[in-house]
């Protein structure tokens, strides 16, 4: 498949096949830090782990520099022949001509580029370039090639005071728990609040929204910029970006001199730098930085599918107390392991998402009501690492959800040419639910390491809650379980989650919006969220907050529920949560707990040794 590839990119030197080996081999080793130690510990026990050709990538990376300091284009290549041609502009913020005349295009184009992974309608938005506000947020500089977190790395305090990579852990200590699934459960809320936005926070992403819409609403009459992505649904992690789409009367500004006009005017009007135009993508966008808050910002054009997206994934998130917990920790965990950036063959948020979603509706547990997601998300994080590091056949099935029901289910590549168009039978593909012949990891091409990470976490956890199970009161203490998958670098954070204070306004519908363009939200959610566009009905309005309803289950989990119910009854562990030292048991180390019924111990012991958890 090599030699099919041309690539061009003005300006760069044409590497040897020998060079390009070496340079990708150095990549890989440093975009999947854990790469190593996952590969030693994973026990892929036959499962196919990936063609070779996956290895001999293609991907081309040029972090190199030409001419002025301020331009920089980082390509990502992709291995697809290319029919179009992509053409990126960065406007540099120093560039002394500066063109402010929002009607011609910008004054420099500093490298034309062709051959680009965006050209190949291989994905839908290009946020992948290294000046990515996850990579701004997180300094991962300092990780080592093996992948095996250093003292330094791991936080440890060796001259001097050192910042912890685990700091959700900070004043909240559950190491008394009896079970260690619940703690870890613990961990996951204490790391969700961590991570989840302030006050301040909220405050910021609304006034750079509001800021920007009504000015590009100022320029251009007749058009609205909206919010969709993870800023739309609250899956943010400090840092995030946030997608914008224009959307006009006449539906027609999809263009590259309306991209150019837009980038001037962002620019003379001091609303963006490090202004990037992409034009001649599948999708074309304006990328920039917010100059006060410096957060990263995507414009993209006419296309609503983003907003309907948001809309359904905020849906799921009312009806699946939990998901966002769980899609926020693999969104960091992916992150941590730079395995997020779709444009080196990453899984984006929008796939993230619908795994989460598609795992928790179908498993079985919780889809016949039988446990509550919420005191469980320990155990489901590791059988989430556990179905898509070890068990999931990515040979044979494709991840789906019913696009009139949107049920969760499964597809066979065999039967679903459309697609299933990867060379390799060992890709992975997510059927996009709101188009069905597109596959949304259409060019997440590094499943071999995406595999070996998700096997390689559910091995680590798996040992930690063994180990601590083990442990006594005093090696518990100020343990982390998920610092041994994730980490946190960045500026402290208090534990506040401030979404119930403060309005997301991009959650708000349009209607609220024209009645309080300018508000920064500080009035509270509730009166947005009540209009929310998103929101079909009452049922689903009382629930937003609030969850109470069981997760929905389907006619066909009802039917299994009595059988399922009868081998996983579960213990009630509630009166007796604190831990007191004992021998550790195999059968107790993953415990999951329940609401409803007592649980056999055999029958548990046989779960989960079934599960494989009884090493
Ligand atoms: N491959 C794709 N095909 C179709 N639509 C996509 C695809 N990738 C992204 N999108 C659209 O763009 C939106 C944002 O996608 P993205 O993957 O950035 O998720 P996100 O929730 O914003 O995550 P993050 O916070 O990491 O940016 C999605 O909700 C979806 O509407």
């Amino acid at each position: 498949m090599g030699s099919k590839r041309k690539r061009e990119v003005s300006g760069i030197k044409p590497k040897s096949k020998k060079q390009k080996k070496k340079q990708l081999k150095t990549l890989q080793n440093s975009l999947t830090p854990g790469h190593n130690k996952f590969e030693k510990l994973a026990n892929l026990n036959g499962n196919h782990d990936g063609d070779e050709e996956d290895s001999d990538s293609s991907v081309i990376f040029d972090f190199s520099r030409e001419g002025s300091k301020e331009s920089e284009i980082v390509l990502v290549d992709s291995d697809e022949e290319e029919e179009g041609k992509s053409d990126i502009v960065v406007i540099s913020d120093t560039d002394n001509k500066e063109n402010t005349d929002a009607s011609t295009e910008p004054p420099q184009k500093k490298r034309k580029v062709e051959g680009n992974e965006l050209t190949n309608n291989e994905d839908f938005i290009g946020f992948g370039f290294s000046s990515s506000s996850d990579e701004a947020e997180d300094n991962f500089d300092d990780l080592s090639d093996d992948g095996v977190l250093s003292a330094d790395e791991q936080g440890i305090i060796i001259d001097g005071p050192k910042k912890s990579l685990y700091p959700w852990i900070k004043d909240h200590d559950h190491s008394t728990q009896k079970e260690i699934a619940d703690w870890l459960t613990m961990e996951i809320k204490d790391f969700v609040d961590y991570v989840s936005p302030s006050s301040d926070e909220i405050v910021t992403r609304n006034t750079v929204v509001n800021r920007l819409k009504t000015q590009i609403a100022k320029f251009w009459p007749g058009t609205e910029a909206h919010v969709f992505g993870s800023c739309a649904t609250d899956l943010y992690l400090p840092g995030s970006d946030i997608d914008m789409v224009v959307i006009s009367e006449t539906g027609d500004y999809e263009n590259r001199s309306r991209l150019y006009q837009l980038s001037s005017f962002l620019r003379s009007k001091k609303l963006a730098k490090n202004v990037e135009v992409i034009a001649n993508a599948k999708v074309p966008i304006i990328k920039f930085v917010d100059p006060e808050s410096e957060i990263h910002i995507d414009v993209s054009f006419e296309r609503t599918n983003g907003i309907d997206a948001a809309k359904r994934i905020r849906k799921w998130l009312i009806t699946t107390p939990g998901l966002r917990e769980l899609v926020l920790i693999v969104k960091q965990f992916l992150r941590s392991r730079r395995l997020n950036n779709v444009h080196v063959g990453g899984l984006g948020g929008y796939a993230t998402i619908i795994m989460c979603y598609h795992f928790l509706r179908l498993h079985p547990k919780v889809s016949t009501g039988s446990i509550d997601i919420l005191d469980n998300l320990g155990v489901l994080l590791i059988e989430f690492f556990e179905l898509y590091g070890r068990n999931f056949s990515y040979d044979n099935l494709i991840i789906s959800l019913d696009p009139n029901t949107e049920e969760p289910r499964y597809l066979t590549k065999g039967t679903n040419a459309v697609l299933n168009t990867a060379r390799s039978t060992f890709s992975i593909v997510i059927q996009d639910p709101a188009d069905p012949r597109n596959n949304i990891t259409r060019s997440s091409y590094n499943l071999r390491d995406l595999k070996k990470a998700f096997g390689g976490a559910y091995q680590l956890l798996v040992e930690k809650c063994y180990e601590l199970n083990g442990a006594s009161y005093k090696d518990r203490l100020g343990q982390s379980i998920l610092g041994d998958i994730i980490r946190f670098k960045g500026k402290e954070r208090d534990f506040n989650d401030d979404r119930h204070k403060v309005v997301n306004t991009a959650l708000v519908n349009h209607e609220s919006e024209e009645e309080d363009e300018e508000s920064d939200g500080l009035e509270g959610n509730d009166k947005y969220y009540f209009s929310d566009m998103t929101v079909e009905s009452d049922t689903d309005l009382d629930a937003k907050y609030i969850p109470k309803e069981p997760t929905p289950v389907t006619n066909k989990a009802k039917d299994t529920k009595k059988l399922v119910e009868s081998f996983l009854s579960l213990e009630d562990t509630e009166n007796d949560d604190k831990y007191e030292p004992k021998e550790p048991e195999e059968d107790d180390a993953v415990e999951i707990k329940r609401s409803k019924s007592n649980l056999d111990k055999e029958i548990r012991r046989d779960y989960w040794r079934q599960k494989g958890l009884d090493m």
